[in-house]
């Protein structure tokens, strides 16, 4: 796993469309090299800021859409269009707006799939599954970009310290149950998934997420500070605002923009 990287950008705004241009440069780079890319979003204030950030931008025209897998890291477990579904602020924010091959658009079932939180997961799995290669050694694709914001208690996706989904070793999708913050049902990615993917960024912004922060980038076990746990194989990059940053020492963040 790679060590993180942390950049410090002035405030949420300016930390929104730096991370919207690194992603444009990311994910064109990857079609060019592979013909196609998979990413996975969060949802979020910083995180869903970040996708109204790519959408109003013209450059982000030079990604080539259709050739783009999306897919969820974690999910409310609500209705379809549903407003506390991670996906629907995705769609609003950014999804509605460009022009996806709705095929390569994977949002983990919802509430009114008629499958129980356990099936959903299951059947989220199955698409994983499906889409992952030879190459790509296990049960989901190396996704290119993997996001995740950060909670104040250091969650990653729906990965909640303690819970019973940060100590799953096998299975790539759990069904969480009595989530600490609401709503209490949720369909996370688990560790292996996460710890696939090429390259995972950490967004956060705000003095809510230091403390957080800070532990996650302390050498904090996982189980209690999941987001220290949040790590890609090629890169981790930590992608904060100032107040997120607060707590960090100077000499590892480095200033972006000032
Ligand atoms: O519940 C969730 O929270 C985290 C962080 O959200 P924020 O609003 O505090 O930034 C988010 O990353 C995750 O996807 C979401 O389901």
């Amino acid at each position: 796993m790679s060590v993180p990287t942390v950049i410090v950008h002035r405030d949420a705004e300016v930390l929104a469309q730096a991370v919207a241009a690194r992603l444009i440069t990311r994910l064109v780079d990857t079609q060019a090299a592979r013909g196609s890319a998979h990413l996975v979003l969060t949802g979020g204030g910083i995180g869903i800021a970040t996708l109204a950030a790519l959408a109003a931008t013209p450059a982000r025209d030079a990604i080539d859409w259709r050739s783009l897998d999306i897919w969820w890291g974690d999910e409310r477990f609500r209705p379809s269009g549903d407003p506390e579904r991670n996906e629907t602020g995705a769609r609003e924010a950014l999804l509605d707006h460009v022009d996806v091959d709705p095929g390569r658009v994977h949002p983990m079932p919802g509430s009114d799939s008629g499958l129980t939180p356990e099936e959903a997961a299951e059947a989220y799995a199955a698409e994983l599954a499906a889409a992952a290669r030879p190459e790509d050694h296990g049960p989901v694709p190396s996704f290119d970009v993997l996001l995740l914001g950060i909670g104040p208690d250091a969650h990653v996706a729906s990965l909640f310290p303690g819970q019973p989904a940060v100590y799953e070793e096998d299975r790539p999708v759990v069904a969480v149950h009595g989530a600490p913050k609401p709503p209490p049902t949720r369909l996370s990615l688990t560790f292996p998934a996460i710890q696939a993917a090429r390259e995972v960024w950490v967004i956060a912004a705000g003095a809510e997420k230091a403390q957080a922060v800070w532990l996650a980038l302390s050498g904090a076990g996982p189980y209690q500070v999941p987001a220290a746990a949040a790590r890609g194989r090629q890169r981790t990059m930590f992608l904060l605002d100032r107040a997120a940053a607060a707590k960090i020492p100077p000499s590892l963040g480095r200033i972006a923009s000032p």
